[in-house]
């Protein structure tokens, strides 16, 4: 074997991403915009607050007291007239000010006796007061494009007074799992079948990213049906196999990609788990080939398939973000290839998890994190930091 053309990691990231594009744009309700990624700057339309407000409960105050209290201004009802020195009206949270008002009672500091308010202590001027505009005005930049839109920017833009944003569509992905000994019901699964796992679990990572599947299908040992299944999916954006990319005599995805009209691009990074991954791509099509085993397939999944596919939904910061986190073990000397190694966290720090195994489900789904082991690195001591990239699987929430 040409062992000269397995490529480091930073070779292959830099390949893969600079070939791909993000898609067409497409215009969305802001509502249904979480996870999806902005494709030009959002802009206020409105000034926010659009007027002097108050943040707390009580009376809005002119000048020095005790206040004649000759109203009420309610959050959607302003009153509308002027305060004079010596006058106040009782206020709620998000109404706006009367004019003339320049201090605010809290409820809690106000004693009232026949409509004549005092205070003790007295109120500082300004205190309480969210003033006009303080958090956005018309035409402010809120969010800047490739922005990933969550919780707070569809709340922000809302209140900026836009309905509709534009955002790169979703990317489609067809995920097709290899092995004779796959099952599709991981119930009715004979003794010597294998529940399919793969799918699922990439299925499940791709969503997060706000990427759709397209199809997902079990695909027999046969030559035929691997590129029977790359035919089926022309229509994704990205095709996403498990299984079959290593060096054995079942191992079919080489030769059927380039049977189904794909380019081979690179074949084997120098990565453990995951070395066997394939990138290959048909027109404007991408492929990924990720090696079958269970932890190699999330590994290269989160390292490659996430990275791929945030770049076509428009992603500028398309790669995993590394943390530096202390370790709260020893960490023994790393090996030849980059190895991403499965950790638990807790608040002394990331743990080594013993089983290496890149089959053992079970030690992946207890880990939080992946250290990003370089090289030739040193056995590291307690306390060292170590790069790490943040899992879903529970240790944030
Ligand atoms: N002679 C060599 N053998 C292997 C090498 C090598 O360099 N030389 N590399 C090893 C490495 S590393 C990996 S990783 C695997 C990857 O192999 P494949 O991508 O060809 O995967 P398969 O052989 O098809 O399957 C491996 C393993 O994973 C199970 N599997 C496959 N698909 C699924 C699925 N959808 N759901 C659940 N489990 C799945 C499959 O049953 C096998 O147990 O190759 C090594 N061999
Ligand atoms: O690289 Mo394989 O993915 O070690 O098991």
């Amino acid at each position: 074997m040409a062992r000269r053309s397995v490529i480091t990691l930073d070779e292959a990231w830099e390949r893969l991403l600079s070939s791909i594009a993000p898609l067409e744009a497409e215009q969305i309700p802001v509502d249904e915009s979480g996870g999806r990624y902005l494709r030009e700057a959002l802009v206020a339309r409105r000034t926010q607050p659009y007027a002097d407000l108050s943040a707390m409960d009580g009376f809005a105050a002119s000048g020095e007291g005790p206040w004649a209290v000759i109203g009420e201004a309610r959050a959607g009802h302003a009153f509308d007239r002027a305060l004079s020195p010596g006058q106040a009206v009782a206020i709620s949270t998000g109404a706006a000010l009367p004019q003339g008002a320049d201090r605010i009672v809290v409820k809690e500091d106000a004693s009232l006796a026949q409509a004549v308010l005092r205070a003790d202590p007295l109120p500082t001027p300004g205190r309480h007061i969210r003033r006009r505009g303080f958090d956005f005005k018309t035409g402010d930049t809120l969010l800047a494009a490739g922005t990933r839109m969550a919780a707070p920017h569809i709340a922000l833009a809302r209140t900026a007074g836009v309905g509709t944003i534009g955002v790169t569509r979703r990317p489609r992905v067809a995920i097709l799992e290899c092995g004779d000994e796959l099952r599709a019901d991981p119930v009715d699964c004979p003794p010597d079948g294998l529940p399919a796992s793969n799918g699922a679990m990439t299925a499940c990572m791709v969503g997060s990213v706000g990427a759709e599947v397209s199809s997902r299908v079990l695909v027999p040992d046969r030559l035929e049906a691997v590129v029977n299944a790359l035919d089926d999916a022309k229509d994704a954006d990205l095709v996403l196999t498990s299984g079959g990319a290593s060096v054995g005599e079942h191992d079919l995805i080489k030769p059927a990609l380039e049977r189904a009209g794909f380019t081979l691009d690179f074949w084997r990074v120098a990565i453990r788990p995951g070395k066997p991954l394939i990138v290959a791509r048909r027109g404007s099509q991408l492929m990924l080939g990720l090696p079958g085993n269970p932890v190699s397939t999330f590994v290269t999944a989160f390292l490659f398939a996430l990275p791929a596919l945030r770049r076509m939904a428009g992603s500028e910061r398309a790669l995993p973000q590394p943390i530096n986190l202390p370790l709260a073990g020893v960490l023994p000397a790393a090996g030849t290839r980059r190895e991403f190694l499965r950790a638990r966290l807790s608040p002394e720090g990331a743990t080594l998890i013993d089983e290496r195994d890149s089959s053992a489900l079970a030690a992946l789904a207890r880990a939080d994190v992946l250290i990003d082991r370089p090289i030739g690195a040193p056995v590291q001591a307690e306390g060292a930091l170590v790069s790490c990239y943040l899992l879903e699987n529970g240790a944030i929430a």
